[in-house]
């Protein structure tokens, strides 16, 4: 990853390509350990003094594993193919370095630069947060009222341990397997027969915030592969009409199979078709409009631990242009009286606050939803307690909501 920037997944595909000796679960195993020397790369340097990839891995071990230096050295002599035992030195650090003296961005595992930026969300509790984002995160399902409910699904899942989750009411928690991973639930028959569909707990409560009700007209204008058009379909009970819009076709493509499965009926996808305006007929005709908008995604640092290290500042400026733009364009949509809701999966307030204030700035009639009110109609009225510092959306956090990190802001337009 280093000799060549790329995401995790590529660089690990790459390397089991072109080390043959190592067998499917053998390869599981590395890339579990990459993923945990990733997610907390910046602490465990500081402890090993070194940021050498030999380095990030024993301290992966040690630190996030509680693998004793005697351990390793037993374990990689039993294999030809394994590393060298760690050295006097390696050890000694393994045991016995602290992260005393370390600044924010390091106890927190995120990038330096980004320090300025979580301060101003977070302020001291910055490191905290970034910890809590440095963890690995749990294997969350919805519930798909369309085909039965969370008591049914919980049933189907007995046998993985599933769980109820503490605040969405269609949730639920499997827990992880030894080695971090989550089970291959898409092989459940409660998946394929689309009584659950995988969806961070965070995601279910953003799409539970905008309240589609059976009847309406709904637009999701940032569709993507579907994940919060399919919660959203299913609080329609197939009735009314969802659009499911990405400037990008081809995100939208596994839509097709995820909704059969769902069994949602009510749905139509929209993607541009030349010049035309492929929404124009919905114009002032949406109760919803739905903006899941384009992001740097640092709130789903715990599933994509290499992006935060790939993060760039020139792309947090990118972002912020294109929500401009998706706002601009998903606010026309929005009848009198209607709803627009506003989400990101980052914290960062160049994201959020920055883009809503511009936004009403230019588009008075739209006037935000108080938290407490839009958790109330949600039937989620806890979820009021993770108001934004301004008041006037909801930050989710695997630290404030053991959730991944999403910004909601619930937005009317003036009757
Ligand atoms: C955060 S992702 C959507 C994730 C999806 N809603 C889900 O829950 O699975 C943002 C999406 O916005 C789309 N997008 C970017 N610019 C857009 C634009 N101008 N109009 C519509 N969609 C856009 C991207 O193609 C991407 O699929």
């Amino acid at each position: 990853m280093e000799a060549r920037p790329r995401p995790a997944a590529n660089a690990i595909k790459d390397w089991g390509l072109s080390h043959r000796f190592a067998g499917s679960r053998d390869r599981a195993a590395i890339a579990s350990i990459v993923y945990d020397a990733l997610r907390q790369r910046a602490s465990i340097a500081w402890r090993m003094g070194a940021d050498t990839p030999r380095a990030l891995v024993l301290g992966a071990l040690g630190f996030v594993r509680g693998m004793a230096p005697d351990a390793m050295t037993a374990s990689f002599a039993a294999s030809p193919h394994a590393p060298d035992a760690p050295t006097e030195g390696e050890a000694k650090r393994l045991l016995s370095a602290t992260l005393d003296g370390a600044p924010a961005w390091v106890l927190g595992d995120y990038p330096e630069w980004l320090d300025r930026h979580f301060a101003r969300v977070f302020g001291d509790d910055r490191a905290a947060e970034g910890a809590a984002q440095s963890e690995r995160a749990p294997l969350d399902l919805r519930a798909n009222a369309l085909k039965g409910n969370r008591d049914k699904a919980l049933r189907g899942l007995e046998h993985l341990k599933a769980a109820e989750t503490p605040l969405s009411p269609l949730g639920l928690r499997v827990p992880l397997l030894s080695d971090g991973r989550g089970p291959p639930v898409q092989s459940e028959p409660a998946f394929l027969k689309g009584l659950v569909e995988v969806q961070d707990e965070g995601s279910q409560i953003a799409a539970m915030l905008a309240t589609a009700a059976p009847g309406e007209q709904v637009v999701d204008y940032c569709a993507g592969a579907g994940g919060k058009t399919l919660a959203l379909a299913a609080s329609m009970a197939n009735k009314g009409q969802i659009y499911a819009h990405d400037s990008d076709i081809r995100r939208l493509a596994p839509l097709h199979d995820r909704a059969t499965r769902a069994g949602v009926r009510n749905l139509q996808m929209r993607a541009p078709r030349g010049d035309a305006d492929v929404m124009a007929d919905m114009e002032a005709k949406a109760d919803l409009v739905l903006v899941d908008a384009p992001c740097t995604g640092t709130g789903t640092w715990r599933r994509n631990p290499d992006a935060k290290w790939r993060m760039r500042e020139s792309a947090l400026e990118q972002r912020q242009s294109e929500q401009d733009a998706v706002l601009a364009g998903a606010a026309r949509l929005v009848k009198s009286g209607g709803r627009l809701v506003y989400i990101t999966c980052s914290a960062l307030a160049e994201e959020n606050e920055d883009r809503l204030e511009a936004f009403r700035a230019a588009q008075p009639e739209f006037e935000p939803v108080s938290p407490a009110q839009a958790a109330i109609a949600a039937g989620l009225p806890t979820v009021a307690q993770f108001a934004n510092t301004a008041g006037d959306a909801i930050l989710l956090s695997p630290r404030r909501s053991g959730t991944d990190g999403f910004f909601i802001s619930v937005m009317k337009r003036k009757a």
